[in-house]
Order: C-alpha cells, then sequence, then structure tokens
C-alpha cells in the first residue's frame, strides 16, 4: 500500500490524483487531503477516499464541515492546516497540488519529515528553488516531477549518467493565443485566456499558458529540478503537446517522451516511480495524428518567457519578484481589472524597482515575496 496525501485535492491536479487512487484502490491509501474553500468537493472526497485528516483554508470553513465529517477524522485549517496534512500523518508521498507560492511553507515541511513529493505546485521551486533542492538532498528525500514536461525528462534521463546530456528541450503549446499579433492581444477577454486548447487545467496555470509566463516557471523548475545551467535548456514551440519534451545527449541522440495530452499519466508515474502500472489514459497512435509541427520560440511575440530565463539566469530573489509578481497580475486579470498584456508590464515594473537578494535565506524569500505582492497590486 502506498500512503499518499494531496495539498489541493479540490482542483485540477488534485482531482486528477485522486481519479488515479480510484484506478488503483487496493495500492494507495489516503492519509491526508487539503483543500481551499471548495468543501462541497472536499467532503464529497472524503467519504469516498475516508482519509484521516482534512484541512481546509479557514477557521470558519473549518466549523462548517466538521458536523459533516465521520467521527475520528482530525480537522485543520490555514497555513497550519496546509504543514500538518504534509508533515502530519503517516504519508510516503505528498502531492503538492496547490496553486502559487503558498505551497512554498508546506513543502518544506513535507520534506524536512522525509515524505517524498510528488511535485506539481512549480511555484515552489521558482520562488525558493534553492532551499527546496537543498534540503531534499539533505533528507535523502525525492522530488518526482507530475509537470508533464518535466516528468517527460525524468524519464528520457533515467539510467542515463547527467555528464552525457548536451541540452533538454520544453515544449510549448503556445497557449490560447498562440497564433495571435501583439495587437490583436491587446483586447482578448479573460474568457478567451481561458480556453486553453490541449489542456484543462486550473485558471492561473492556463493563463500562465497565454502569456508563456507557465514555459518560463518551467524553465527555472527544471534548472532545480535536473541541476543544469538555463544555458542547456531550450524551448520549442509545438502546438500539437504530443511530445511533451525531449533531452539531447552528447552523442546526438535525442530521447523523447510522447503521449496524449493526459495529466492522470504524469501523475501515476510519479506516484508509481520507478515503476509503471496499467493507465486508461487514451493510447498515442501517430499514424493517426499523422505529423507534428515545430516552431522556434519568438521571443518578441513572447517577452514574459525571455524575462523568466533572465531572472533565472540573474539568481537569488529574482524569480521569488518574478512569481510573486506574476500571481498578483494574473488574479488582477482574472477579476477583469487590468488587460492581458498588462501582466508582463506588471512583472517587468515591479523587477524595475526591486533589489536582487543573493542566496536568500527563506526569511529573505518571504519578505521579498510579500514586498512584491504590495507592489504589484498597487501597480
Ligand atoms: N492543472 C494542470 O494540468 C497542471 C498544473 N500544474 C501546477 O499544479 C498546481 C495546481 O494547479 P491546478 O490544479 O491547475 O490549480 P487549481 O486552481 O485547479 O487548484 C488549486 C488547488 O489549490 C487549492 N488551494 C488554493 N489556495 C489554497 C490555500 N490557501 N490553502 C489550501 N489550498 C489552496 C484549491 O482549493 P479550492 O479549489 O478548494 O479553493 C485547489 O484545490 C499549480 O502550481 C500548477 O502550476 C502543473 C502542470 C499541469
Ligand atoms: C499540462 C502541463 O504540464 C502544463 O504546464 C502545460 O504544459 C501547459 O501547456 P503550455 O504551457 O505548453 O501551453
Ligand atoms: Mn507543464
Amino acid at each position: 500500500m502506498k500512503k499518499i496525501s494531496v495539498l489541493g485535492s479540490t482542483g485540477s491536479i488534485g482531482t486528477q490524483t485522486l481519479d488515479v487512487v480510484a484506478m488503483h484502490p487496493d495500492s494507495f491509501d489516503v492519509d491526508g487531503l487539503a483543500a481551499g474553500s471548495n468543501t462541497a468537493l472536499l467532503l464529497e472526497q472524503v467519504r469516498r477516499f475516508q482519509p484521516r485528516r482534512v484541512s481546509v483554508s479557514t477557521k470558519e470553513l473549518a466549523e462548517q464541515i466538521r458536523p459533516e465529517l465521520p467521527s475520528g477524522i482530525e480537522l485543520f485549517y490555514g497555513s497550519e492546516g496546509l504543514v500538518e496534512i504534509a508533515a502530519g500523518g503517516d504519508a510516503d508521498t505528498v502531492v503538492t497540488a496547490v496553486v502559487g507560492s503558498v505551497g512554498l511553507q508546506s513543502t518544506l515541511a513535507a520534506i524536512e519529515a522525509g515524505r517524498h513529493i510528488g511535485l506539481a505546485n512549480k511555484e515552489t521551486l521558482v520562488t525558493a528553488g534553492h532551499l527546496v533542492t537543498e534540503l531534499a538532498n539533505r533528507k535523502g528525500v525525492k522530488l518526482l516531477p507530475i509537470d508533464s514536461e518535466h516528468s517527460a525528462i525524468f524519464q528520457c534521463l533515467n539510467g542515463e549518467n547527467r555528464e552525457d546530456v548536451s541540452s533538454i528541450t520544453i515544449t510549448a503549446s503556445g497557449g490560447s493565443f498562440r497564433d495571435y499579433t501583439r495587437e490583436q492581444l491587446k483586447k482578448v477577454s479573460v474568457e478567451d485566456a481561458l480556453r486553453h486548447p490541449n489542456w484543462s487545467m486550473g485558471a492561473k496555470i492556463t493563463i500562465d499558458s497565454a502569456t508563456m509566463v507557465n514555459k518560463g516557471l518551467e524553465v527555472i523548475e527544471a534548472h532545480w529540478l535536473f541541476g543544469l545551467p538555463y544555458e542547456q535548456i531550450n524551448v520549442l514551440l509545438h502546438p500539437e503537446s504530443i511530445i511533451h519534451s525531449y533531452v539531447e545527449f552528447r552523442d546526438s541522440s535525442i530521447v523523447a517522451q510522447l503521449g496524449n495530452p493526459d495529466m492522470r499519466v504524469p501523475i501515476q508515474y510519479a506516484l508509481t516511480y520507478p515503476e509503471r502500472w496499467e493507465s486508461p489514459a487514451a493510447r498515442l497512435s501517430l499514424a493517426a495524428i499523422g505529423r507534428l509541427t515545430f516552431r522556434e520560440m519568438d521571443f518578441v511575440r513572447f517577452p514574459a518567457l525571455k524575462l523568466a530565463i533572465e531572472c533565472g539566469k540573474a539568481g537569488g530573489t529574482a524569480t521569488t519578484a518574478f512569481n510573486a509578481a506574476n500571481e498578483i497580475a494574473v488574479a488582477r486579470f482574472l477579476r477583469h481589472e487590468i488587460p492581458f498584456l498588462r501582466i508582463e508590464e506588471i512583472i517587468e515594473e515591479v523587477l524595475q524597482r526591486l533589489v536582487n537578494v543573493n542566496q536568500p535565506d527563506l526569511q529573505q524569500i518571504q519578505h521579498c515575496d510579500e514586498m512584491t505582492r504590495e507592489l504589484a497590486a498597487k501597480l
């Protein structure tokens, strides 16, 4: 039996993680579930998966659901509740599927407690990659990527020597506005931006995909997960999202991972690694698809990607600020307060005003995150 806990069980990755659990009911045991405010779905999950511990985002929500919980179940709330689900109990693996840098503290707590991490919450690595990877190494904890591109690279690297890697290439669908000009982008709506061509995901990452910030976050995520310099990390536009990413080795061989876009596959691999289990995911037929297409990434059309890579190269708190500014700007866009192109402008303006701190500790990271949020909310 593999014991798992899920942080963000009511979201896109969280629900698909529980779909994977439901496909292998005799092999998984759910220890803890943490949700934000979707208590109706959380209660349904509690009935179905019978966790021993749950958490919601506020005390009020906790009081609301307390009478509906089976006796004996432990109930927590707030950021401490998230940490309780991450580090208390006895899960072998914690799936980090909350959205945003709110996941940092609980991820660090889970690692500190020796839990392996099924890592979906990429903002954690962007915000404090050096702290997360250093702690994971020290504790002998595995960071198992769930993000589709990183799972692909992780699979391509299986059994290989890192010194033999020439480069990795992260593929990008291009998001909702792949073929729009900068002029057309001035007028796009929230509803348009939320229509991703290939993946059904939470709102924040869908907007990140449209701005290409998602690919920027993924380059930084790959830097930390695979210990590669930015010069060895490429991005390639691949509208079909069939090749999830690939690795080139020193002998010129390229190893890629392919599949239909279905997040249950990388989620399951993170939970069963190094084994592979049966999956109901639709089989890929290359004959039916006929052809796959690729384009060079246009950094002028997608300036947020360029900026993210520059922040990654700068190191220190630059990526913390990039991430926090983006989180605030995306939230404002989703509330219809700012136009789409203002997202990347806000990130850039915030970065111009902040002083980079090298080798920041957790306190400095948290301070930068808070200051950036305040600034980005005012701009
Ligand atoms: N969706 C996808 O296919 C992919 C997602 N990712 C990454 O995975 C992460 C999750 O994305 P996704 O599932 O799409 O996001 P969703 O918005 O669908 O889900 C977010 C989850 O986090 C919970 N949550 C939000 N704030 C808090 C909080 N303060 N305390 C506790 N729980 C909270 C939400 O709870 P509630 O809904 O109850 O309020 C929900 O369960 C992101 O980092 C994303 O970048 C990576 C690759 C693919
Ligand atoms: C499913 C997944 O991993 C997402 O991060 C996906 O990559 C988004 O697609 P694009 O950012 O390539 O549009
Ligand atoms: Mn991805």
